[in-house]
């Protein structure tokens, strides 16, 4: 049983008062907030360690340098990744997507399929694009039903042996859909297509074992899982990572240099080109090892209820239509009242201290689908509360008084 308070306790944002209220934050789905010890960590890097990694001879470097691949070494635990340098760090999911889409160029030709599916971020869907019309590939999508669940029979009747790589999230950030990942990595493999997991939404939530999924990509945002802004983490098989070209060309990514020919590093230091974000990387490790000691078993559950309560208290609207009602889902709430445009809703419940995302999420296909100009999304966290999801559905009931 979590102690909620206390957990609370370790986030001082959460005493910050928003137009004279009590912050509510439910835009956890779009940034996580930071306890203190990852605040502090920042700070006692800069104030300590902070110097250039890799090729430093003073101590200083030695010093930053073990405690970014010590980080490594954690998270590389933490996703149960067979080397530590099938770890790479990125500024984040896009940053992985992107250098997997474009190394992909060189394995994609014309009349190949690039499968999606209909419920991605826009960060896992334009790279494939960019990557397709590059090559003459087809993007090809995976159709779901109006709960917001993948049509996996379809799915498996779009894999072809002309597939040759599947991108899908492990959860929606616009439904909270979790997705069968385990079923589509396994007939993707049958056809000898690769497959790129988007972890965004889940690695927050979820204990990820990339070994078990036996997924060929799997990345993930810092910022999402309690950690900095501008940090993240791209694994990849290794058979993959030594086959994929690098992303972007400088210092550190290179064995040698001359003007005839350059030969690049081996891994983990082919894809990480210039100076990375080091406390990014160091504190991440931190924030993974905050959410551990939480257990994200414990924390699953404990949302699960906040979902359960949540969906229990805001039914009770009248008007009310959820957009995303899949069975398994992790604890985001779309929403629509009556014809009320979820800007408003949005802009009436900040008034109260209430923190909600609205618009398309960066998912307009899946707008598109449900046919709404955008939802109202709350995204709840290990640190919310039952009492903040009361005075969210008494905010919105204020808001369709005023509105409706
Ligand atoms: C499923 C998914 N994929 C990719 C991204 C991109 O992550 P980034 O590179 O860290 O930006 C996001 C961010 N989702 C959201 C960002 O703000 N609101 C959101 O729902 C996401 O939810």
């Amino acid at each position: 049983m979590l102690d909620i308070q206390a957990i609370r306790n370790d986030f001082p944002i959460l005493t910050q008062t928003v137009n004279g209220k009590p912050l509510v934050y439910f835009d956890n789905a779009a940034t996580s907030q930071k306890p203190q010890v990852v605040i502090d960590a920042i700070s006692n890097y800069y104030g300590t360690i902070n110097a250039n990694i890799h090729r430093g001879v003073h101590t200083l470097s030695q010093l930053a340098t073990d405690a970014y691949e010590q980080s490594r070494q954690k998270i590389q635990t933490h996703l149960n990744a067979k080397h530590n340098y099938e770890v790479l760090f990125t500024a984040g999911t896009t940053h992985g997507i992107n250098l997997v889409a474009h190394g992909f160029a060189a394995f994609v030709k014309a009349g190949d399929e690039v499968m999606v599916s209909a419920m991605e971020h826009h960060s896992n869907i334009v790279p494939w694009q960019m990557l397709c019309e590059r090559t003459g590939a087809k993007l090809t999508v995976i159709p779901m039903n109006e709960k917001g669940e993948l049509i996996i029979e379809e799915f498996e009747k779009l894999l072809t042996e002309k597939t040759k790589i599947v991108a899908v999230n492990h959860i929606s950030n616009s439904l909270g859909t979790i997705n069968p990942i385990e079923h589509i990595i396994k007939k993707a493999h049958e056809v000898g297509a690769a497959v790129l997991i988007d972890g965004a939404q889940a690695a927050p939530h979820l204990k990820i074992d990339v070994q078990a999924l036996d997924c060929d990509f799997y990345t993930f945002s810092g910022h999402k899982t309690c950690g900095p802004t501008g940090s993240g983490v791209l694994y990849g098989k290794e058979e993959w990572l030594e086959k994929l070209p690098p992303y972007q060309g400088g210092g550190e990514m290179i064995k040698e240099v001359t003007f005839e020919k350059t030969t690049y590093a081996g891994l983990p230091h082919k894809f990480e080109a210039g100076t990375p974000h080091i406390e990014g990387g160091i504190v991440l490790g931190t924030a993974i090892d905050y959410l551990n000691s939480i257990g994200l078993d414990n924390i699953m559950a404990y949302e699960n209820e906040l979902l359960r309560y949540g969906n229990e208290k805001l039914q009770e609207i009248e008007g009310i239509r959820f957009i995303g009602t899949a069975t398994k889902k992790t604890s985001v709430i779309s929403f629509n009242v009556g014809e009320i445009h979820p800007y408003d809703i949005g802009a009436i419940v900040d008034k109260m201290g209430i923190a909600v995302r609205t618009g398309h999420h960066c998912t307009q296909p899946v707008m598109n689908f449900f046919n709404v100009p955008g939802t109202v999304r709350a995204s709840f966290a290990f640190y919310n509360t039952k009492e903040e999801i009361d005075a969210l559905v008494l905010a919105v009931l204020k808001a369709q008084r005023m509105l409706g």
